[in-house]
């Protein structure tokens, strides 16, 4: 499926499309509260519905994707090099868990450019290149349909801003027209668009672990990475996920330590499947 256009409710749109269609549907909505309107044809049909929780206080709607709210979303979170590819192999090869790995090979070649390498080489000028595809290119994860009633993702929207544009901005790596530009776009996202999470799964490592694995991995982009960015890193997903002290956390949380040996981790996945399958949002 091409960047440009997104499924809801196996309705292709383009972002364009989809942007303006809520503004409008929001509009309507603004204005008095009414009924959602239900034309046929138009993308608010029979495949594509708003959530609607309308009181005169709270008036809101958002996109959803139909049928795919009823499936489980689980998103691996975890530092750099923690294990969350692996720990997704792990669990790609039950039939009704579908995997959904982070596109990085797509932040290292979108027709042709590196954005990931550009942001490593200069954060500065590239941060919010590199972020902007990340947040579509996550939100592209997050509403893909999938056959599997069990969807596993690795990373989420939500970790791209509360983790990575955070650091980029608090390390003063990314100026602040750049950090309220995104920030905008990512709460219109997140204000419009349901982006249903039922459970965190933090590998929780120590920042030397993730420095060892990252050098065993040695990604070419990844080789200027100093032990501090890890450990920045470490702290904005400690803060977020086990303080709770920085942004509001999407779902529950199942801590894994994850700084064991591979088998050691196999058996440790093993032992949390049934409690990471029978989690559900309330
Ligand atoms: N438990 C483990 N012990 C040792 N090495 C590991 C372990 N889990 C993963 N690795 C290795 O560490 C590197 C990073 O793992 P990966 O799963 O790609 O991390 P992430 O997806 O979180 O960036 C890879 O080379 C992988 O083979
Ligand atoms: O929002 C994001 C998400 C990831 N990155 C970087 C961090 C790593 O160099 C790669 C992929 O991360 P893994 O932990 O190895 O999966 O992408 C980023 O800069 N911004």
């Amino acid at each position: 499926m091409p960047l440009s256009s997104v499924y809801i409710g196996g309705l292709r749109r383009t972002l364009t499309q989809i942007h303006s269609a809520a503004a409008a549907c929001l509009n309507r909505q603004i204005s008095g509260c009414q009924r959602p309107v239900r034309r046929k044809g138009a993308w608010m049909n029979t495949q594509a519905r708003l959530l609607s929780s309308r009181t005169p206080q709270n008036c809101t709607r958002k996109l959803v994707r139909n049928g795919e709210e009823k499936k489980l979303v689980i998103c691996i979170e975890g530092n750099i090099a923690s294990g969350k590819t692996t720990c997704l192999d792990y669990f790609s090869k039950a039939s009704d868990i579908e995997v959904l790995t982070e596109p990085v090979s797509k932040w290292r070649n979108v027709q042709g450019h590196n954005p990931l390498g550009l942001m490593y080489q200069d954060p500065t000028r590239w941060g919010l290149t590199l972020q902007t595809y990340v947040q579509l290119t996550m939100l592209d994860r997050h509403l893909c349909t999938t056959p599997a009633p069990v969807r596993m993702m690795e990373r989420s929207i939500y970790s791209a801003k509360y983790i990575f544009v955070e650091n980029l901005y608090r390390s003063g790596k990314m100026p602040d027209v750049d950090f309220v530009v995104l920030s905008e776009w990512f709460d219109w996202i997140t204000q419009n668009i349901s982006i249903p999470v039922d459970l965190i799964v933090y590998l929780q490592t120590t920042p030397e672990t993730c420095f060892a694995r990252l050098k065993e991995r040695c990604r070419e982009e990844e080789k200027m990475i100093p032990m501090e960015y890890l450990e920045t890193i470490h702290q904005l997903y400690e803060d977020w996920l086990i303080n709770k002290t920085s942004f509001k956390v999407p779902a529950p949380v199942l801590v894994i330590p994850a700084d064991h040996d591979l088998p050691k981790m196999l058996h440790q996945y093993e032992e949390n499947r049934e409690r990471i399958l029978a989690a559900r949002n309330a």
